[in-house]
C-alpha cells in the first residue's frame, strides 16, 4: 500500500517513483452516476493514516495516539499533606478540644519540595506546607485553623484522627496504570495527566498539511477593491477554516487564475508540502474548468458525477512523486462546504488517525414538509432545535441554491433527504450532520 504524508521513512525511501495508479472506482448506476456513501468510501480507501512521530505533549493536544500509554510513576507520588498545619501522631491529640487543648513542642518543618528532617517522635509536632511528604511515623495533620499557629510549640484546640489530611501514595494513578490506550484523542484533560507523570513526548499521528488552492479569474482577495465583474474568493476561506477545524494545519494558498499552465505548476510547488490539496472551482463542464484538465497530467485522477446536491461534480486524485492526495471540490460556495463535510472531513479524520472517520448522524423530525430531487441525496442547510425532553426537530433554512451563502452560515446543521423520495412530509424523521459540535 502506498504511504501518504511524511514519508520520507526507509520504506518510503527505497521505492522508485511509479506510476501512480488508483484503485478502480465505484461502478455508477444507470444514471451514471455513484452515491454519496460510494464517493467517500472510495476516496477514504485510497488514503492512508499519517506515519505516526514523537510530539511534545502540548503540539500532541487533540492529535490520535498510537501506543498504549502507562504510569512509570504512582500520583501522589508520596504520602503528602493536603493541609498547611503540623505533622502529628494522631493519638498525640485525640482527646483535643477549645476547653481542653494540647500543647506540642514543634521540633521541625517541611516545606513543600523538602522532606523531614527526622522521624517524628512521640508528643511532638512538625509544620508542614500542602504538598510536602508525611514525616516517617507521622499518621494525621492538624490544619493551621485548628491551633495558635505556635513556631516553638503549638496548642492544639481540635482532635485529629488517623490519616486526616494526608493523600496517599498511588491513590490517583498507580505505576502501570493505563493512562492513554491507542487510538484515542489526546484531550486538554490528558495533557495534564500526561505531564504530571513525567511524560513530555508521545507517539501521534500529526496533523495533516493541508494545501488549499481556489481556482477562478473571476476571483479577489477579500481586502482588495473590485471590478465589475469580480467577487472576493470565499471558498479558500471556507475551505482552510473548515480543514483548520477538522484538525489539520493549513496552507491557504488563495487563487489561482484559469489559466492551466500556472495552475499546473502552482500545484507542483505546493506538493512538497502537502499531505493533501484541496482544489475548487473547475471541475464542471465549462469552456475554462482547467482542473479537471490540468491534474491528470500530474497524476492518477477520477472525476466523478455523484449523486447529491448540492455538490454533484467531484474529482480525486494522487498527484507527484509521492502520490499526493489532490481532493477537486465544485466552485460553487455551499458546494464546496457540503462536499467537504461529505468527503474531505473523513478523509482529513482519516490521516489523523482520528476515528470514526465519518461523524455520525443525529435523528431529528422535519419541522415542516420538506421537497427534494429524486435520485439525489440533498444536503439541505437546516437549525436544529432540541426540546426539553431533548428530541430534535429541524427546519430548513433558505433555498437549495448553491450560491447561498448567506444561508449556510445561518445554519447549524445538514439535513439529509434521501435519495430515493421527492417530498418528505412534516414529522418525518431524518439524519442531520450537526456542523458546530466539539470536535
Ligand atoms: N453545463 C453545466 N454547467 C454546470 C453544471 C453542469 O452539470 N453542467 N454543474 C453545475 C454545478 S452543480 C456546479 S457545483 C458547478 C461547479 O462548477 P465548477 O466546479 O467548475 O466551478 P466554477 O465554474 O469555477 O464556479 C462555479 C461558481 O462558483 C463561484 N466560485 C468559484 N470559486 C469560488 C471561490 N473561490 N469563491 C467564491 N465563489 C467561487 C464561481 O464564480 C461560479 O459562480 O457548475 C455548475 N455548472
Ligand atoms: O452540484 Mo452543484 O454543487 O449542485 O451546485
Amino acid at each position: 500500500m502506498p504511504l501518504f504524508g511524511r514519508k520520507k521513512n526507509d520504506e518510503a525511501l527505497r521505492h522508485t517513483p511509479e506510476v501512480a495508479t488508483l484503485p478502480e472506482p465505484p461502478a455508477t448506476g444507470p444514471d451514471g452516476l455513484r452515491t454519496l456513501e460510494q464517493h467517500r468510501d472510495y476516496l477514504l480507501s485510497c488514503v492512508e493514516e499519517l506515519m505516526p512521530f514523537g510530539q511534545h505533549v502540548l503540539d500532541a493536544l487533540g492529535l490520535s495516539i498510537c501506543e498504549d500509554v502507562t504510569s512509570g510513576i504512582d500520583l501522589p507520588r508520596f504520602d503528602n499533606t493536603a493541609m498547611d498545619g503540623y505533622a502529628v501522631r494522631a493519638a498525640d491529640v485525640q482527646h483535643a478540644t477549645d476547653v481542653r487543648p494540647v500543647r506540642l513542642p514543634v521540633v521541625g518543618e517541611v516545606p513543600a519540595g523538602a522532606s523531614a528532617p527526622h522521624r517524628l517522635s512521640p508528643g511532638t509536632a512538625m509544620k508542614i506546607m500542602t504538598g510536602a511528604p508525611i514525616p516517617a511515623d507521622a499518621d494525621a495533620i492538624v490544619p493551621y485553623e485548628a491551633t495558635d499557629r505556635g513556631s516553638t510549640d503549638v496548642t492544639v484546640n481540635r482532635a485529629s484522627s488517623p490519616g486526616q489530611h494526608i493523600r496517599r501514595q498511588g491513590e490517583d494513578i498507580g505505576v502501570g496504570d493505563l493512562l492513554l490506550a491507542a487510538g484515542s484523542r489526546i484531550g486538554v484533560r490528558d495533557v495534564g495527566l500526561l505531564a504530571a507523570v513525567g511524560i513530555d513526548k508521545v507517539m501521534v499521528r500529526p496533523r495533516p498539511r493541508v494545501v488549499v488552492i481556489s481556482t477562478g479569474s473571476e476571483l479577489v482577495d477579500p481586502g482588495l477593491p473590485l471590478d465589475p465583474e469580480q467577487i472576493y474568493d470565499s471558498n479558500s476561506y471556507l475551505l482552510a477554516a473548515a480543514a483548520k477545524d477538522a484538525g489539520a494545519q493549513v496552507f491557504r494558498v488563495g487563487h489561482v487564475g484559469d489559466d492551466p499552465a500556472s495552475l499546473k505548476q502552482l500545484v507542483y510547488d505546493q506538493l512538497v508540502r502537502a499531505d493533501l490539496i484541496i482544489t475548487t472551482g473547475g471541475v464542471s463542464q465549462g469552456d475554462y474548468d482547467i482542473v479537471k484538465a490540468v491534474m491528470p497530467e500530474l497524476g492518477a485522477t477520477d472525476f466523478a458525477a455523484v449523486a447529491m446536491q448540492p455538490g454533484k461534480p467531484q474529482g480525486f486524485g494522487l498527484i507527484g512523486e509521492d502520490r499526493t492526495p489532490i481532493v477537486m471540490l465544485p466552485g460553487n460556495p455551499v458546494s464546496a462546504f457540503v462536499s467537504f463535510e461529505a468527503f474531505v472531513r473523513p478523509v482529513i479524520r482519516k490521516l489523523m488517525g482520528v476515528t470514526p472517520y465519518v461523524r455520525p448522524g443525529v435523528r431529528a423530525t422535519a419541522a415542516h414538509a420538506m421537497s427534494s430531487i429524486p435520485g439525489r441525496t440533498q444536503l439541505a442547510r437546516g437549525v436544529v432545535r432540541a426540546d426539553d425532553t431533548g428530541a430534535r426537530s429541524v427546519e430548513l433554512v433558505g433555498g437549495h441554491g448553491s450560491h447561498l451563502l448567506g444561508d449556510l452560515s445561518k445554519a447549524d446543521a445538514l439535513v439529509v433527504l434521501p435519495h430515493d423520495t421527492d417530498f418528505v412530509p412534516a414529522g418525518t424523521e431524518l439524519e442531520v450532520w450537526l456542523l458546530d459540535q466539539p470536535r
